[in-house]
C-alpha cells in the first residue's frame, strides 16, 4: 500500500512524484491548498484534480480503506478532504484535520458517514453526488429486484448443480410484477427511477411514504401517498430508497414485516442500517414475507457467515448499485469538482445544505 504525491505518467500509471500543480497560478506550490484523497479515486475525479493546478493533493492509493489511524495523521492541516462512504467524517477526524479544513467532499450520495451536525458547527461546507449515479442504481434495483422474485440465484445453483430434473410445474415459481402493486419507502430521484423502468413491466399501481408528501416527484408516476402502514400491507413489491437518517434508522422492523404480504419482496438499495436484520431475518425464514434483496446490510461486508446467507430467499450483493465504469466516474468527476469549488468559495455544483 501507498500513500504518495500523485499525478499521472504519460502512460497513465500512478508514480511517487512531487505534488501536482498546474501553470497558471502565480502561488509558490506549497501555499496550494492541502487536500487528502482517502481512497484510489477512478481517473476521471483524479484527472480533474491532477490538471486543477488549484490544490495539492495526497491519496491514499489503494481499494481498501485507509486505516483510521493514518487517515487522523494524514488530514492534519489540510484544506479539503475528498472521501468515500466508508470513512467516518466525525469530531474525532474534523479535530484531527485542524482549523485550516474548509471542504469536506464525499463520492457518494449518501452521508450518514458523515457528522453533519459537526461539519456545520465548524462552517465546513459538504459536497456530494446525486443525481449522476441515479440510472445506475435503478437499473441494479429493477436487476436485483428480478433476481429476487423470479429466484434466479436458486435457479442458476439448480442448473448446475444437478437439481435440474424434468421440467415441473411449480418448481421454481416466483412472484411477478404484472398487475402488481409497488410501494417506495422514500420518494426522491431513484425511487421516480425505479418506478419509471418498472412501469413498462405492467405493474397496476406505485404507492409510497415519505416524512412529507412529494407531490411533483409523485405525479411524474403517478404514485399515491399513503401511511407506512399501508404502504407495507398493500405492496406487493417494497422498495426502500430512502436516506439512513436518525428517524429511519430500523424503520423496517418486525412491525413493518408482520403487516407485509406473505407474496412480498423486500428490496433495500440505501442502506443496511434502516433495516433491522434480526428482524428481516425471521420474517424470511419463517414465511412472512416472500423474498428479500439486499445490496446493502450492516456491517458491510457481511460477514460470510452471517444466518441471512443460509437463506434461499435472500439475495445479498455487495453494495454495488453505483457500480458501473461511467456512474463511477461521473461521481469521481462530480466529487472533484465539488471540491474545487468548495475551496475557492465558490457554490459547488452539488452542495449538501446543512
Ligand atoms: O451507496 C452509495 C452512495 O451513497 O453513493
Amino acid at each position: 500500500m501507498l500513500v504518495m504525491w500523485c499525478s499521472r505518467t504519460a502512460l497513465g500509471r500512478l508514480q511517487r512524484i512531487a505534488p501536482c500543480t498546474v501553470t497558471g497560478f502565480n502561488r509558490a506550490m506549497s501555499t496550494l491548498p492541502k487536500v487528502f484523497v482517502t481512497r484510489k479515486v477512478p481517473p476521471e475525479g483524479l484527472d480533474i484534480l491532477r490538471k486543477s493546478g488549484q490544490v495539492q493533493f495526497e491519496m491514499w492509493d489503494s481499494d481498501d480503506p485507509v486505516p483510521r489511524v493514518e487517515l487522523l495523521k494524514r488530514v492534519k492541516g489540510c484544506e479539503g478532504i475528498l472521501c468515500v462512504l466508508t470513512e467516518k467524517i466525525d469530531a474525532q477526524l474534523l479535530n484531527a484535520a485542524g482549523p485550516n479544513l474548509k471542504v469536506v467532499s464525499t463520492m457518494s450520495v449518501g452521508f450518514d458517514h458523515l457528522s453533519l451536525d459537526e461539519l456545520k458547527k465548524r462552517g465546513i461546507r459538504v459536497g456530494y453526488t446525486p443525481d449522476v449515479l441515479t440510472d445506475c442504481v435503478a437499473e441494479l434495483t429493477v436487476a436485483l429486484l428480478l433476481a429476487t422474485s423470479r429466484r434466479l440465484i436458486e435457479a442458476t445453483h439448480e442448473a448446475k448443480t444437478g437439481g435440474w430434473g424434468t421440467w415441473r410445474t411449480l418448481w421454481l415459481c416466483g412472484h411477478e410484477l404484472a398487475n402488481s402493486t409497488v410501494g417506495i419507502l422514500g420518494l426522491g430521484r431513484i425511487g421516480v427511477a425505479i418506478a419509471e423502468r418498472l412501469k413498462p413491466f405492467k405493474v397496476k399501481k406505485f404507492i409510497y411514504t415519505d416524512v412529507a408528501l412529494r407531490p411533483e416527484l409523485a405525479n411524474m408516476i403517478e404514485a399515491e401517498y399513503v401511511s407506512l402502514d399501508e404502504l407495507a400491507k398493500q405492496s406487493d413489491f417494497l422498495a426502500i430508497c430512502c436516506a439512513l437518517t436518525p428517524e429511519t434508522y430500523g424503520i423496517c422492523n418486525w412491525n413493518l414485516f408482520s403487516k407485509m404480504k406473505k407474496n412480498a419482496i423486500f428490496i433495500n438499495t440505501s442502506r443496511g442500517g434502516v433495516v433491522n436484520q434480526e428482524d428481516l431475518y425471521e420474517a424470511l425464514s419463517t414465511g412472512l414475507i416472500a423474498g428479500a434483496g439486499l445490496d446493502v446490510t450492516t456491517p458491510e461486508p457481511l460477514p460470510t457467515h452471517h444466518p441471512l446467507f443460509t437463506l434461499k430467499n435472500c439475495v445479498i450483493l455487495p453494495h454495488v448499485a453505483s457500480a458501473s465504469y461511467t456512474t463511477r466516474n461521473s461521481m469521481s468527476a462530480l466529487a472533484a469538482n465539488n471540491l474545487l469549488a468548495g475551496l475557492r468559495g465558490e457554490p459547488m455544483p452539488k452542495e449538501l445544505k446543512l
